[in-house]
């Protein structure tokens, strides 16, 4: 697929918004991109978690027996991811606020897991994701989204394969513009204010 093609998905999904978004990380954002309402179409979910799964190098898919990704977000792409690679897919979720494995899903000492997220903006839930695994027993070997919106600037500390990379803004909260601040805020992720 090609990036134009990935896109015209997030359009023709209504997943493009505009706004003021309160992100994950506490960042603001006149930008936001809904993934869930790019992967409701279970059909459009299937093909983006094909291109994603065929853009992994051969090195990463011959090494990973298991794909973990961070609820809510991560749980439809990693499944899809799951699927596409021929691998069993679980998640990581945070009800008492720190990530954890739960429901009885299990990693075998030193299992090589790819990490399947959403969207990474600071890369920070990739990251605790990542640590969740590591207490689990799991190595994280390589972390894959549908996007990168961090305009370079996230660091996973391991190889990180995105299906598309968008370029948008993010403002810390004391750094908003003047007509962002004059928007309504909206906060669309299930993160929990610290
Ligand atoms: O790279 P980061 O700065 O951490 O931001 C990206 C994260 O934010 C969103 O999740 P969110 O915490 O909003 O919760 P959700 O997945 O439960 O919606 C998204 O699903 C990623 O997990
Ligand atoms: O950083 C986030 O929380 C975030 C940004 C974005 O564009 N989309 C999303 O689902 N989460
Ligand atoms: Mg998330």
């Amino acid at each position: 697929m090609t990036q134009d093609e990935i896109l015209e998905e997030f359009r023709a999904a209504d997943a493009l918004l505009e706004g003021h978004f309160i992100l994950s990380s506490g960042l603001h954002s006149p930008r936001y991109l809904q993934c869930a309402r790019v992967l409701m179409d279970p059909a459009r979910a299937s093909r983006l978690a094909s291109a994603l799964a065929r853009s992994l190098p051969i090195e990463i898919k011959s090494q990973i027996s298991m794909v973990v990704s961070p609820a809510m977000g991560g749980v439809i792409i990693g499944h899809e991811m799951g699927r596409s690679l021929g691998l069993e897919a679980v998640f990581v979720e945070r009800p008492t606020g720190t990530f954890e494995l739960r429901r009885g899903f299990r990693l075998k000492p030193g299992q090589k897991v790819l990490l399947v997220e959403d969207v990474v903006t600071t890369g920070l839930s990739s990251r605790e994701a990542m640590k969740a695994v590591e207490a689990a027993g799991g190595q994280v070997v390589a972390a894959a989204s549908l996007v990168d919106r961090s305009n370079g600037l996230a660091d996973l500390g391991v190889p990180f394969f995105p299906l598309i990379r968008i370029d948008v803004p993010s403002y810390e909260p004391g750094a908003v513009p003047p007509e962002l601040a004059a928007i309504p805020v909206e906060k669309p992720g299930s993160r929990k204010a610290a």
